[in-house]
């Protein structure tokens, strides 16, 4: 008995750590959505090359396989959504999501939804994440200005390419869900997506909420879970200083994290969120972008008597070890050159997934950071992300945990 609920324990969702041996992860496989980017619109939807998309396809596929081959249970998203709209409600909330009115006008918006209330969950999840553009629109009776002004590429509705970064759109803490509002108007709508999922599907419908996507910007990629109960929030181009905030009085209410360090990052592209210059991969060590190595502060943020007690800066380092209670983050020393490590870390070789404490997925192109990891005793599980990294994201951007077993528990088979 004691032996099967621990079986049944380990796909809980249950989230304490960036390391802890990741058992199951929510994935996007890219579908038709990046088949929409253009020259003229990808930079507005945020990648930096037109994918080549069967490509990208394989090299996802390789990601999962690679993860299940560690015993990770891969979710993927698109199915999640397909079987959540099985309920109305969710259904309703996909086509709200979807369809707006105020830049479609009246009539076609009217028709758009009708039709789209008749149209099989798999095609609904399929226009509302690829998008539809407006010859693709049903045909209707009487004349439009809107469709007549519109050209026939234009889009109805948006694709959102950027859907293949699930980190950012939800993290979950503990046993709750934080559903991320996110900063860019490209990605706006994937918090309607997570929101449903995690709303609707059979599965998560009974986890508790630790943040809305109303609330003020946060992107999961800025959160790192450094240990139980200490949690940085990068603090940047995406996550601002009130959402960085009001996550942090959240997660103390709800009794999720004693410490939470608010970490300023660039406002660049480069380093749009905390895990773009360091992620964790080894209970006490981070593989980080050298140039921020020296220069990385954070705030620490605690509760105090029902109110927020707010200390620092003082060096991010220093600041997570006293949290964590270790003497010492260790930092993987790429020793790189700074022209290679500027090189490395856009290309996310500081973006790595750890499927376990001191093992990680990692994109072989950076062979450099990747060769230093190893150096340090980290196995490195490469994967090839020639076009998958066009939007910008490597592993860890591109994998929503959704259960780790708990530091200490390794001996626990995956199911
Ligand atoms: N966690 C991450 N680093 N995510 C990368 C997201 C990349 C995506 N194109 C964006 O600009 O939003």
């Amino acid at each position: 008995m004691f032996v099967r609920a621990r079986l049944r324990d380990v796909t809980r969702p249950h989230v304490q750590s960036e390391v802890g041996p990741l058992t199951s992860v929510v994935l996007h496989r890219p579908g038709s959505e990046l088949k929409r980017l253009t020259p003229r619109n990808n930079d507005q939807l945020l990648f930096d090359a037109i994918p080549w998309v069967d490509r990208a396809q394989e090299e996802h596929d390789t990601f999962a396989e690679v993860l299940r081959g560690r015993g990770v249970e891969v979710l993927l998203l698109r199915d999640l959504l397909t079987e959540a709209l099985a309920d109305a409600r969710a259904r309703a909330a996909a086509v709200h999501a979807g369809v707006d009115g105020l830049r479609l006008g009246r009539d076609v918006a009217d028709a758009l939804r009708s039709h789209l209330a008749d149209v099989p969950d798999a095609t609904l999840a399929e226009v509302i994440i690829g998008g539809m553009t407006f010859e693709e629109l049903p045909a209707a009776e009487g004349d439009s200005l809107v469709r007549r002004m519109h050209r026939p590429h234009d889009f109805a509705i948006e694709p959102i390419p950027n859907l293949l970064f699930t980190r950012d759109s939800s993290v979950w803490i503990g046993d709750r869900v934080a559903i991320a509002a996110l900063a860019m108007p490209a990605r706006r709508r994937e918090s309607a997506i997570t929101d449903l999922i995690y709303a609707y599907h059979p599965r998560f419908s009974h986890a508790a909420r630790a943040y809305g996507a109303h609330s003020a910007p946060v992107e999961g990629g800025d959160v790192l879970l450094l240990a139980p109960g200490v949690v940085a929030i990068g603090v940047g181009e995406r996550t601002t200083p009130a959402g960085a905030e009001s996550l942090a009085r959240s997660l103390f209410a709800d009794d999720l994290a004693h410490t939470v360090l608010a970490v300023p990052i660039e406002q660049t592209r480069a380093s749009m969120h905390l895990d773009t210059v360091c992620t964790m991969v080894d209970r006490d060590a981070v593989v980080m972008y050298p140039a921020i190595q020296h220069s990385l502060r954070a705030y620490a943020l605690r509760p105090k008597d029902g109110e927020l007690d707010v200390s620092g800066p003082e060096p991010f380092l220093d600041a997570a070890a006293e949290a964590m209670g270790i003497d010492r983050l260790r930092v993987i020393d790429t020793g790189l050159d700074p022209v290679t490590a500027e090189r490395e870390q856009w290309e996310d070789g500081n973006n790595t997934l750890a499927v376990a404490p001191g093992v990680v997925v990692a994109y072989e192109r950076n062979a450099e950071t990747n060769t230093r990891l190893e150096e340090a005793g980290i196995e490195v599980l490469r994967i090839s992300g020639s076009e998958l990294g066009s939007g910008r994201g490597g592993p860890r951007c591109m994998s929503c945990p959704v259960s780790r077993a708990r530091l200490g528990d390794e001996g626990i088979p995956a199911t």
